[in-house]
């Protein structure tokens, strides 16, 4: 006979004990490695352990429960473990509520401690004057492409990439009533203007479009301006007590930014090879005829994948560029050392900005 509703409860909280139990032993342990790790003086975060963790689970999952639960579940609970051992500070580009601050929770879980800045600049100088030991910087998105003030300032910084995380961005209108009559001006982050243009156009065609310095900030300042309304996440609606008068209103739906984690080297050296890593450069090459096709022959000939190939302009007035590089693997393995070797040696200008584990 099937069970009644209170049987299955009961159940559930018996369950319930024993995972108690289990997370509990867990964090015992995690604080056994803190210990140690005191001792030795390593460093608590270690991405790769993580990747590790959350791929063998997946990988021996049974179900019902889906893969993308195991990994929430999982970080969360490594979340918890970590800051036992020690407490995180992650710089993003703030206030609460942007979408930086939901990267940072979705790579590092909700136990850490929160360090807002005021831009991407102060985010980078927050984790290399060592005020927080992580920073969270947006990299790319698909519909804007790169974001030009992280990878200018990957060139000159003494930080590394030692993770990446990508979110699915969905850009409400919000306000402080729901609906779209009377909107006089409309406030985000540049980006976040850029990525709804056709909305706008369609919409709100008569409404200036005034640019800040994040959307959360636009949302703020939405809240005190009756006829203002701001572009920005749930989050940033719930933080400032705003009203959504259209949701989703970006071009595209499938409209993702990925972001980089940042951290000294003393942090963290490049995380230990997971299985699935990339390799991030930035190279120059010298101003001659075929120069860049020569820095991908190496890549072939070790069969080693590029995921991606930007560039920026190096500002020396010559038309020369710098060329930001992923690949995909681990200098650990023989074929990606070979090949990063031939290809210092075809560069004016090499630099590796990190090796992580590739993200979600
Ligand atoms: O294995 C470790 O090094 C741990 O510190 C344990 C643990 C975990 O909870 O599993 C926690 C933090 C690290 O980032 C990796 C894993």
């Amino acid at each position: 006979m099937a069970k009644t509703l209170s049987e299955l409860r009961i159940a559930i909280d018996t369950v319930d004990r024993e995972l108690l139990q289990l997370l509990n032993r867990r964090a015992g342990l995690a604080n056994e490695v803190g210990e140690l790790k005191r001792g030795e003086g390593s460093p608590v975060f270690r991405p790769e352990r993580e990747a590790q963790v959350i791929n063998g689970l997946q990988a021996a999952n049974p179900g019902p429960l889906k893969g993308e639960n195991i990994a929430h579940i999982w970080r969360e609970v490594m979340s918890a473990c970590r800051a036992l051992e020690a407490p995180q500070r992650v710089a993003y580009l703030g206030p609460h509520g942007t979408f930086s601050e939901q990267a940072a929770l979705q790579f590092f879980g909700s136990s850490i401690e929160h360090v807002p800045c005021s831009s991407i600049d102060e985010v980078f100088r927050a984790t290399s004057g060592g005020s927080a030991q992580f920073g969270v910087v947006p990299v790319e998105n698909n519909t804007e492409g790169v974001v030009t003030r992280s990878l200018d300032l990957f060139l000159n910084t003494p930080l590394h990439i030692v993770g990446e995380t990508s979110l699915l961005v969905r850009h409400h209108l919000m306000r402080t009533t729901n609906s779209l009559e009377g909107i006089e001006v409309v406030v985000a982050h540049p980006q976040a203007l850029a990525q709804c243009q056709a909305w706008l156009n369609t919409h709100l065609p008569n409404a200036e479009r005034r640019a800040v310095s994040s959307n959360a900030e636009g949302a703020r300042l939405a809240a005190g301006h009756p006829n203002w309304a701001g572009i920005a996440g749930e989050r940033a609606a719930a933080e400032f007590g705003l009203h959504i008068a259209a949701h989703a209103i970006q071009d595209d739906a499938f409209n993702r930014t990925r972001f980089a984690v940042v951290c000294l080297p003393q942090t963290l050296q490049a995380p230990e090879a997971s299985g699935r890593d990339c390799v991030s450069l930035i190279v120059s090459v010298p101003n001659k005829p075929g120069a860049v096709h020569d820095i991908l022959v190496p890549l072939k000939q070790h069969g080693v994948s590029m995921t991606r190939f930007e560039s920026r302009p190096a500002r020396s007035g010559q038309w020369e560029y710098y060329f930001y590089i992923d690949l995909e693997g681990h200098p650990a393995q023989p074929q990606m050392a070979a090949a990063l070797q031939d290809l210092r040696s075809l560069c004016a200008f090499y630099k590796v900005l990190g090796t992580y584990p590739l993200g979600e």
